[in-house]
């Protein structure tokens, strides 16, 4: 850092360097009000899948975790100030999604230690823990041991390697009363998985609730003012992965009087439920775009001895039902995870400056991490932005035309490259937008981060193999994921990362180090959110960005011949979803079985991280020495 004199203003030059310029995207509008505090607060985070060093072609979620530190740190204090309780928690999924996280072996092994800088009191696990057995391991000896009785994973064990017996991964249940008084019993509970690998067992929700553990933690012998259910699960009940309305009423049949405080995740969406007049869940999206908050007041408590109505700020006042006599009130807001957020809602902790030391370290951590990690290496340069929802399936700038197109051209066995092929992958391995410019080492696991591999059928009729992807795209997904993701993706976004300023051939730009001023009057596009409490729950007014629906699967082809059709092709697809299309073939008249007509493609090592790193380095490399660096592109044309 060229004119710092002390380590932490060159963590802050650092940081800046590694964010876009301000000015480049004007793409920050700020919150519309303060937050509500009740007796009981809550600061909410999910599926981060790696996202710690925060949107870097995004203002308005370019915050980093070392940000969130230091503003953690004012609410705690805040809460203290305020005489109230505010509690932290997480609801899972810290993989699989950022390079940050993921370029790592086993992924999460740098992240982790970066992410365990917040000071949450309750924390659970996620699906994405649980795929890869060296990742759940990775996650039992360390995250677990980090945590200790904050990780409560009721529902999901892992065979323990020195004695070979299945033990909870985490804690089954925590009892503990907060800093004011408030005595409160926590589950955490992972929806219904299935794709998790043979070292970890997920126990179904229907068959937790029956177990006596669980029963006599729900009869606790010591007084209980709140049971908190925190959960990788989506909080709305209509969604069929979700067990929490299932743990909801099982609690509340059995503790008609006791507020149910619920949070999940998974579906990656905002979202807020009213079970009960005594009952609600929030859900807080995805990727470090959202921080989720929670106040409510009116607990019965003989123990409390905080203020149910803390002065000189706004208090929820709003009740779950409109014929609640509980006396509960609530407030959900949901946070953009932006330094201009933050910074607002800290006001009135009474430091004066924002960033605490511990931010500004962990700030440094993930700029080292990302060193270490070569994130900013550079495959090419992308000629457009290929969005994941925000247009029809099949229109220009759609990322599956990109996907079919870059699959057609790289997945190509040489000893079969004159047999014509038809390759599938499954969009829900697709997992963000790729953004027009530097197209990184980073951002090849933000848009396809898993480690999935290509197997095929060989010499399939060409009647048959034609027909598959149209049947795999009406068959039930693999790990129950919803037909369509609908959640709204990027808001504005540029592809000014000034970091790429240090890769040799990309345009020079110096960084431009300036704060983010308050812009309240301008609207950006961004997240638009209903829920049952209507359609105030968005701290920051946006404009809704499209979202279309997609199919489940996409596919390539080539070596087809230019004109005719071939008598047979090789159906190429992905090991995640291998025993679909053997099924799909079968209903069609085939016989294929797995074990005997199923191989590797391409060698197992090359996986879904591979095919379009391997496209932008033919086809994007050429654009490099005028790479947009720096330059705002807003959404393809439509
Ligand atoms: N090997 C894998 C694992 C998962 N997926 C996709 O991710 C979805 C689950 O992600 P969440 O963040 O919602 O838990 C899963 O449904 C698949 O679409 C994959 O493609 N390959
Ligand atoms: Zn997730
Ligand atoms: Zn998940």
């Amino acid at each position: 850092c060229g004119g710092c004199n002390n380590p932490l203003e060159a963590v802050v030059h650092e940081r800046n360097v590694r964010r876009m310029q301000p000015e480049a995207s004007g793409a920050v509008s700020g919150p519309k009000a303060e937050l509500e505090w009740g007796q009981l607060n809550f600061m909410h985070t999910t599926d981060t899948h790696g996202w710690l060093e925060g949107h870097l072609k995004e203002q308005n979620y370019g915050a980093d975790w070392g940000d969130f530190v230091s503003f953690s740190r004012h609410m705690v204090q805040k809460a203290g100030n305020l005489g109230v309780d505010l509690l932290l928690v997480d609801t899972g999924d810290l993989h699989d999604g950022n390079g940050l996280s993921d370029a790592a072996l086993p992924n999460g092994v740098l992240s982790n230690p970066i992410f365990d800088e917040i000071q949450y009191d309750a924390l659970t696990i996620g699906n994405h823990e649980l795929y890869i057995s060296d990742i759940a391991y990775e996650t039992f000896a360390n995250f677990s041991k980090v945590w200790g009785e904050k990780y409560i994973t009721s529902n999901v064990q892992i065979v323990n390697p020195a004695t070979g017996q299945l033990e909870y991964i985490g804690k089954k249940y925590r009892y503990f009363t907060t800093p004011h008084g408030l005595r409160i019993m926590t589950f955490g509970v992972l929806f219904d998985f299935t794709g998790n690998s043979n070292v970890s067992k997920v126990i179904k929700a229907a068959d937790m609730i029956k177990q006596d553990w669980f029963l006599a933690a729900v009869n606790y012998p010591q007084p209980i003012d709140l049971f908190l259910i925190i959960g990788h699960n989506p909080v709305r009940t209509t969604d069929s992965s979700s067990t929490i309305g299932l743990l909801q009423k099982t609690i509340r049949a059995m503790r008609p009087e006791v507020p149910i405080q619920a949070f999940g995740g998974h579906s990656h969406i905002r979202d807020f439920q009213v079970y009960d007049d005594k009952s609600t869940g929030l859900e807080s999206g995805r990727y470090c775009e959202t921080l989720g908050w929670l106040s409510m007041s009116g607990i019965n408590s003989s123990t409390f001895t905080g203020n149910v109505k803390p002065r000189g700020v706004a208090n929820p006042t709003r009740k779950a039902t409109n014929t609640s006599t509980s006396g509960l009130v609530y407030s959900r807001r949901y946070l953009d995870w932006n330094r201009l957020t933050f910074e607002y809602h800290a006001t009135k902790s009474q430091e004066s400056t924002f960033d605490y030391h511990s931010g500004l370290r962990v700030t440094g951590d993930i700029t080292n991490v990302r060193k270490k990690l070569n994130l900013t290496s550079l495959y090419g340069c992308a000629p457009a932005t290929y969005c994941a929802s925000c247009l029809p399936f099949g229109a220009p700038g759609n990322i599956n035309s990109l996907i079919s197109t870059a699959l057609g051209e790289i997945v190509v066995n040489p000893s079969r490259a004159t047999t014509p092929r038809y390759v599938i992958v499954n969009t829900g391995s697709i997992r963000f937008d790729l953004v027009k410019g530097p197209f990184t080492y980073d951002d090849s696991f933000i848009v396809s981060p898993f480690n999935d591999a290509f197997q095929y059928i060989k010499d399939v009729p060409y009647d048959m193999a034609r027909k598959v992807l149209a049947s795999i795209n009406g068959a039930p997904l693999p790990d129950k994921r919803d037909l369509f993701d609908t959640t709204p993706r990027l808001a504005d976004r540029t592809c000014a990362d000034p970091i790429m300023s240090q890769i040799s051939g990309v345009t020079k730009r110096e960084p431009i180090i300036q704060p983010i001023t308050r812009r309240q009057t301008i609207v950006t596009p961004g997240y638009v959110t209903k829920d049952d409490f209507g359609t105030d729950g968005d701290d920051t007014v946006h404009s809704k960005i499209p979202s279309y629906a997609q199919p489940n699967y996409v596919q390539g082809n080539g070596s087809f011949p230019t004109t005719g059709t071939p008598a047979t092709v090789d159906v190429v697809f992905l090991d995640y979803f291998a025993t679909t299309v053997v099924k799909v073939l079968n209903a069609m008249g085939g016989s294929y079985t797995y074990a005997n007509d199923v191989s590797y493609y391409l060698d197992p090592s090359y996986t879904t991280q591979n095919y379009l790193p391997d496209y932008a380095k033919k086809y994007w490399q050429a654009n490099v020495p005028n790479c947009p660096v720096g330059q705002g592109v807003g959404y393809p044309d439509k």
